[in-house]
């Protein structure tokens, strides 16, 4: 399968060329001194036709000194040759290694430093960044690709002043190289036209592969017997795919015969006229060794040329990826240059004011003039039908986001002022989609108050407030055991397991302004969740002594009826809120949802 490469801008071949020299000379400038020494030394090679010229003459013409110059001096070219090459690509690998090492600790730097996610959201930022990341090699062999690319094309020049000093005729065989230099780029771009054209269909594959090869996949796909489908599919997608590659390729085929072709032409037409001179006695041996040896290098010389222009735009792609990163990394932190620090209390609480907001590419809002007031010290339950905009709230009160329009003030100051790093370090949040931090057990749990106590009792308590002490007993080392099987030794965890962990990370800060638990609990059994909702409660009502706010999202109403209000959310307004009682006896969209789950559990119990 293949992606079509994005189009390379105006003058962004030179940035890359300066980017990668500065940032090699920047890393270690006997290191890219040594490397450029060698390219231009082994532009030399280029005199070997000379060399041999010399061997051939002397021994035709007996003129022993021609010879053994010749000879010697092909020896010392040769030598030198795999001297340099030993010396080059020991410091150009050094350099790349250092290169890359750097810019993939730059990128995660730069990733991290940005204050909201949009990037992550928006298809064709979030694409970037994903280039950004596979291709982190990338911008670190940029150097020894831009030292190719000079060899590539200087090596050409060499070869061609050789050759032409010997017999301008051979300007003919160089000229009738010119056109490969036009067609190349016709049959790239003949490729790029067949691969576009075949990207549906690559994408497709691509899917379909990740669908049969996941493990949730692989086993939907036996559950259902829907391995046939998905085979017919993957063929189907294969073959069109295929045709329409195979096509492009007869095409390029073609024409890559036909500069072939002209090319032989050409050659062996120079080739027999200087011959018919050398029999003349016009044309010098050395000439016609010249000419002979040359024939290859000049045949080399356009696909030389046309490869440093590819190698160059392969350099001045990811260059620009990694440029335009660092400027929208330094434009986010601009635009959320905020100063103003949260309090250390709250007596007012949470207000959103007229908030409108839309994802990064959606065509609608999900919040349109919305206005919601989050009482200090109070606990309430967010609830909502799938896509009502729970999750983008709780992204919102953040500051993940952007807003469209309006304002969410804390004590008044609103979140567009506020320092967001002091604001989150305020907050604390157990998440449905949470990251499987593959640390040990330990970290994995006091990274949720980096900065703050990491010791093992610090991550005891939190994984006692999560109800998940029992998480510990599949743990070999208890909490210095290593988490996740991408590390040779680390132990795999259920679903469940990973989001108690989570959960207990969520409860590392003890006292936040603004506790977030968005579905925690939806892969965990109803038992386990039932103990955890209890403990829920004395941690909100530990958050609330300060004026904390805790926001509960939940599906469960069983659990709901605890908060000190509930507000339902319905197409990102707010169609209701109220305590439980209140909601039940006004009979809407509430009662609805309430009465119709809880006839599923316990009808009963849970009417009022
Ligand atoms: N990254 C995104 N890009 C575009 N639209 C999005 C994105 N994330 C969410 N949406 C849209 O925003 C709306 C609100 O989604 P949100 O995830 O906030 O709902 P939710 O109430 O949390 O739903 P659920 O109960 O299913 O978790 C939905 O219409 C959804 O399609």
């Amino acid at each position: 399968m293949t992606t079509t490469p994005e189009p390379v801008a105006k003058g962004s071949r030179i940035t890359a060329v300066r980017f990668a020299l500065r940032e090699a000379w920047a890393l270690s400038p006997r290191s890219s001194l040594l490397a450029l020494l060698e390219l231009l030394l082994r532009l030399a090679e280029a005199l070997q036709p000379v060399f041999f010229a010399l061997i051939v003459t002397g021994i035709a013409t007996g003129t022993w000194s021609f010879a053994i110059a010749g000879g010697t001096l092909l020896a010392l070219e040769t030598g030198a040759g795999m001297l340099l090459t030993f010396i080059g690509i020991t410091h150009r690998v050094s350099l790349m290694a250092g290169l890359t090492a750097r810019f993939e600790g730059r990128t995660a730097r730069l990733l991290a430093s940005i204050p909201t996610t949009a990037h992550l959201h928006d298809p064709t930022m979030s694409a970037k960044v994903q280039l950004l990341r596979d291709l982190a090699g990338g911008i670190g062999g940029t150097y020894n690709m831009v030292l190719n690319a000079l060899r590539w094309l200087l090596a050409p020049i060499a070869t061609v002043a050789v050759a032409v000093t010997a017999d301008w005729r051979l300007i003919l065989v160089v000229l009738a190289a010119v056109p490969q230099l036009f067609i190349t780029s016709r049959i790239s771009s003949i490729s790029q036209k067949h691969e576009e054209a075949a990207a549906d269909d690559s994408k497709r594959l691509g899917a379909l592969m990740d669908i049969a090869a996941s493990r949730p996949g692989g086993s939907e796909a036996r559950t259902f017997g829907a391995r046939g489908f998905l085979r017919a599919e993957l063929r189907a997608a294969a073959q069109r795919w295929q045709s329409v590659l195979l096509r492009g390729t007869a095409r390029t085929s073609a024409l890559t015969l036909a500069m072939e072709l002209i090319y032989l032409a050409a050659a062996v037409g120079v080739l027999v006229w200087m011959g018919m001179d050398a029999v003349a006695g016009t044309v010098s041996l050395g000439a016609m060794t010249v000419a002979l040896t040359s024939l290859s290098g000049l045949q080399q010389a356009a696909g030389g040329v046309r490869t440093a222009i590819t190698t160059l735009d392969d350099c001045a792609r990811s260059v620009a990826r990694y440029l335009w990163l660092e400027d929208y990394a330094r434009g986010q932190a601009e635009a959320h240059a905020g100063t103003a620090l949260p309090p250390a209390g709250l007596a007012d609480g949470i207000r959103l004011r007229n908030v409108s907001f839309t994802h990064p590419g959606a065509s609608s809002p999900v919040f349109d003039d919305l206005t919601l007031d989050l009482p200090a010290g109070s606990t309430i339950a967010l609830v909502g039908e799938n896509g009502a905009g729970k999750t983008t709230l709780v992204e919102l009160l953040l500051g993940l986001h952007d807003l469209d329009s309006g304002s969410i003030d804390v004590e008044g100051v609103p979140l567009a002022d506020m320092d967001l790093a002091a604001w989150r370090a305020q907050c604390a949040g157990a998440f449905q989609d949470h990251a499987n931090i593959e640390a040990t057990a330990r970290e994995t749990i006091t990274v949720g108050d980096l900065g703050g106590d990491d010791s093992a009792d610090s991550a005891m308590r939190a994984l006692e407030r999560a109800s998940a002490t029992d998480v510990l007993t599949a743990l070999p080392h208890g909490l210095d055991t290593q988490l996740g099987t991408s590390w040779p030794d680390g132990v795999g965890l259920s679903g469940g397991q990973w989001q108690r962990l989570a959960i207990a990370r969520g409860m590392m800060r003890t006292a936040p302004l603004l506790r977030i638990l968005d579905e925690p609990t939806s892969a965990l059994d109803p038992e386990t969740e039932d103990r955890l909702f209890r403990k829920y409660a004395a941690a909100a009502e530990e958050t609330s002594a300060a004026g904390g706010i805790t926001l509960l999202i939940t599906h469960r109403f069983s659990t709901v009826s605890a908060a000190d209000r509930v507000v339902v959310l319905d197409h990102g307004r707010v169609v209701e809120q109220g305590t439980h009682r209140e909601l039940m006896a006004a009979r809407g969209q509430y009662y609805d949802m309430f009465t119709v789950q809880a006839r599923g559990y316990a009808p009963s119990q849970h009417t009022d």
